[in-house]
């Protein structure tokens, strides 16, 4: 067990709450009796995912995986958004070096979370298009909340999402709705993300979604954690060695895509279509 005395447990959720002061970005909490922790995203307004955001998610899930967390609950301390995915306004006219960061700082927080020895659920309690939909994607179970959207609509803005994204997708939904939803760049409405499976459960409220991650963390609690662990590698490592293998090279396509004159076109084009903010000229 991971955590064999109150001691140990106490230690634990005092070393979270202390690690929590000192992360702005995203919040962690303990549950004492449970032993689970919920990080709670928290970058104004949207939690779009900019380098310091990304960072921040990929430092406190190396410290929950060296703490040996017992579950992981993933929320947005939004009511409206879980996270608007990657910052677009971090990817218009980019600086290539802060780019080269912030997307392997990207494949960091997939490989933790996809790749975590605890197990983990998304209280998608907002909208979660594109990197939203990813971070939900890496969690073994998602509970999302009523009239919301989520999807990856990367086609949408002018590029293709990442192979290990992909099969991510394929693996939760199947290979041919996968096809349907990538290459349309489907945004799903929560009943029909049910639907199709790309959520597990719907809920009406945040504490209902809670209760419904808890519920479901707590299959786990005679399993033993290194033989959980085990599996869960032994169905996910192949797709997270084969980006191991390709980290590199792929940031390397990633930032000469992003640069490109014709995405920075199509970048700016959806951006003045889709978001309230517009760019500076
Ligand atoms: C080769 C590369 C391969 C793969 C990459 C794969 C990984 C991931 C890619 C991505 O994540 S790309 C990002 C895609 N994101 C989106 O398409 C989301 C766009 N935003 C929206 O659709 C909506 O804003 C919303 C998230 C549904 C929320 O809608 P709502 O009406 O509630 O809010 P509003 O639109 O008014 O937005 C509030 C505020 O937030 C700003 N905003 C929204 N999204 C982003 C974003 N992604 N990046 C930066 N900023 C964003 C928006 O401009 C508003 O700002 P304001 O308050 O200052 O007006």
């Amino acid at each position: 067990m991971a955590f064999r005395t109150a001691r140990n447990l106490a230690y634990f959720s005092n070393y979270i709450r202390n690690y929590s002061t000192n992360g702005p970005l995203v919040n962690v909490t303990v549950n004492e009796k449970s032993g689970f922790a919920t990080a709670t995203l928290q970058r104004p307004s949207v939690n779009s995912l900019n380098l310091e955001l990304l960072t921040e998610i990929s430092h406190t899930l190396q410290q929950l995986e060296k703490n040996k967390c017992r579950g992981l609950i993933l929320t947005s301390a939004s009511n409206k958004v879980f996270s608007a995915g990657l910052d677009l306004f971090e990817l218009h006219k980019p600086n290539a070096d802060k780019i080269k960061q912030m997307w392997s700082t990207l494949q960091e927080v997939w490989i933790k979370l996809y790749g975590s020895s605890y197990p983990t659920v998304a209280v998608v309690n907002g909208h979660a298009p594109a990197g939203g939909c990813m971070l939900a994607l890496s969690c073994e179970y998602r509970v999302m909340l009523n009239n919301f959207i989520i999807g990856l609509n990367e086609a949408q803005i002018g590029f293709s999402a990442p192979m290990w994204l992909i099969d991510g997708m394929r693996n939760t939904i199947g290979s041919r709705q996968a096809e349907f939803a990538l290459t349309a760049g489907t945004l799903f409405k929560t009943e029909e993300a049910l639907k199709i499976g790309l959520v597990d459960e719907v809920a009406q409220s945040k504490e209902e979604a809670i209760e419904k991650a808890e519920k479901f963390l707590n299959k786990f609690a005679k399993i033993p954690p290194h033989a959980r662990s085990m599996t869960k590698a032994a169905l996910r490592g192949a797709n997270i060695q084969a980006l191991v293998r390709n980290k590199d090279e792929e940031v390397r396509s990633y930032v000469d895509f992003v640069t490109d004159s014709q995405f920075q076109d199509s970048l700016g084009e959806f951006i003045e279509l889709n978001l309230k903010q517009k760019l500076s000229k």
